[in-house]
């Protein structure tokens, strides 16, 4: 188990440039399997996550040709389907969340998909439902062992189009479902379809290799099915929860940052949140400028006066992965903030260590956290934390770049699954932070 040990309480500038979205790659890998033919997608973060995901597929049988620079060309012509039934697959195929992605392509290509319970953060319960309801509907036959919690459909004479509306806006649900339904015979709708920019990045893929989607960026999607889908090249977006990460970073550490091109027309609410916490932000061209924030930034009250609430909400509602950053960044705000966390009931509970740093929260109850400000009139203290999940370690290691002191958080491989050589990027900008 690695650590990071950080030097706290000094001000970097510089420029950073986003690494590709891990949960947009996440689909789009998946999406190779729909093809015979050669897919190229550029700009794929070098991340645990991704890597596992890459090295699965390989598993599978697809070929692989690495072309420099975050690009890597596909070709799954010879899809080895016994690894399904093999006890490493159990293994790796649990070891992140993304893989259940790989069900819907399999399902509509070869018939049959297994999937033993993804990973993932830990972060409250993670339904699986909608996903297979939706194979369902396509035609496709469940089975479920609680036992060793695998999950199979098979549908040997294929699938067929239908219409259907999801039980939520689940976003790697609706993945998995559009994936399935565009070589399905016939037409499908999915409404209460997520709609978030990675799924119009997949979408646009998928049309770019052959497939009918209409309705991209919308909640209603139809799928004319085809027969097969061909090779294609495709580009990932900037990471958006990475973009949302540096400018908290930036506002908690008094920093002067460039964000290079962020693609601002898909951060959606993202800007504006931060911009509600009182944190300056400029567009640029295509990229962000975060001023040094030396007299610090004010909380905006809602008009009537009352507590600004930062909540969750399904796209383009805010996003629950950038909640437990602005959380940490109101440590430091002048005013106070309720931090709601609609979606998952496990993702607040980091606050216990920010509280033994020294910021003011109550955590009013698993969903709900009022953050008190400090206005930097009193410094985080510096302390020794694990990482629980993902964005809780971000934050974390956020909260310890402002504290006063060396901290230390152990369990960094939660921040490694997605965040690209951080202490590196790091230190370029003139942070003081080791891994040992
Ligand atoms: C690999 C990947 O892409 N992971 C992301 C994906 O996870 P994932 O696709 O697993 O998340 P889902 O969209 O399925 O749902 C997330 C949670 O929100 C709840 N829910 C969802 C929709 C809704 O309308 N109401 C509702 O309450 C679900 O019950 C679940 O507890 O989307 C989540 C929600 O943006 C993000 O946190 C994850 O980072
Ligand atoms: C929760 C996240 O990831 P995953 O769904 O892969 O656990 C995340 O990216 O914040």
């Amino acid at each position: 188990m690695g650590i990071f040990k950080i030097e706290g309480g000094i001000q970097l500038k510089g420029e950073i440039t986003p690494q590709g979205a891990k949960n947009e790659a996440l689909q789009i890998l998946c999406a190779v399997l729909l093809t015979p033919e050669k897919v190229t997608i550029n700009n794929i973060p070098d991340i645990i996550d991704i890597n596992k995901l890459i090295t699965l597929l390989g598993n599978l049988g697809v070929k692989i040709q690495k072309n420099g620079n975050s690009s890597i060309t596909f070709q799954a012509d010879e899809v080895n389907m016994g690894y399904l039934e093999t006890e490493a697959f159990k293994k790796e195929g649990g070891s992140l969340r993304g893989s259940i992605m790989i069900v819907g392509p399999l399902l509509a290509r070869f018939g049959k998909g297994y999937i033993p319970k993804p990973g993932g953060d830990k972060i409250g319960r993670r339904r699986l439902d909608t996903h297979f309801e939706g194979f369902i509907n396509l035609g496709a036959k469940f089975r479920y062992n609680r036992e060793d919690h695998f999950y199979g459909v098979e549908a040997p004479d294929g699938l067929t189009g239908t219409d259907m509306l999801l039980d939520e806006a689940s976003v790697t649900g609706t993945a998995n479902i559009v994936m399935a339904a565009v070589l399905a015979k016939g037409t499908t709708t999915v409404y209460n379809a997520a709609c978030e920019p990675y799924l119009q990045q997949l979408c646009k893929m998928l049309n770019s290799m052959g497939a009918k989607i209409s309705g991209v960026g919308s909640n209603l999607l139809t799928i004319e099915g085809v027969e097969a889908l061909g090779g294609c090249e495709h580009r990932i977006l900037p990471d958006m929860i990475e973009i949302g990460s540096w400018i908290g970073l930036a506002a908690m550490t008094k920093s002067e940052i460039t964000i290079k091109n962020v693609s601002w027309e898909n951060l959606g609410v993202i800007p504006n949140v931060f911009r509600k916490l009182g944190i300056t932000l400029e567009k640029k061209g295509d990229d962000i400028f975060i001023p040094a924030h030396v007299n610090g930034y004010e909380v905006k009250t809602d008009i009537d006066g009352s507590i600004l609430t930062i909540a969750d909400a399904p796209w383009p509602g805010f996003t629950p992965d950038l909640l437990s950053i602005v959380l940490v960044v109101a440590t430091q705000a002048k005013g106070d903030v309720l931090i709601h966390q609609k979606m998952f009931e496990s993702r607040l509970f980091f606050v216990d260590k920010l509280i033994d740093m020294g910021a003011k929260i109550i955590l009013c109850d698993p969903h709900r956290a009022v953050v008190i400000g400090h206005d930097f009139k009193s410094q985080l203290k510096a302390t020794t934390m694990s990482s629980p999940d993902i964005r809780a370690g971000i934050s974390l290691l956020i909260a310890a770049l402002s504290a006063k002191g060396t901290s230390t958080i152990q369990n960094i491989e939660q921040i490694d699954r997605g965040y690209e050589r951080i202490d590196e990027r790091l230190r370029a900008i003139g942070a003081n932070i080791v891994r040992a």
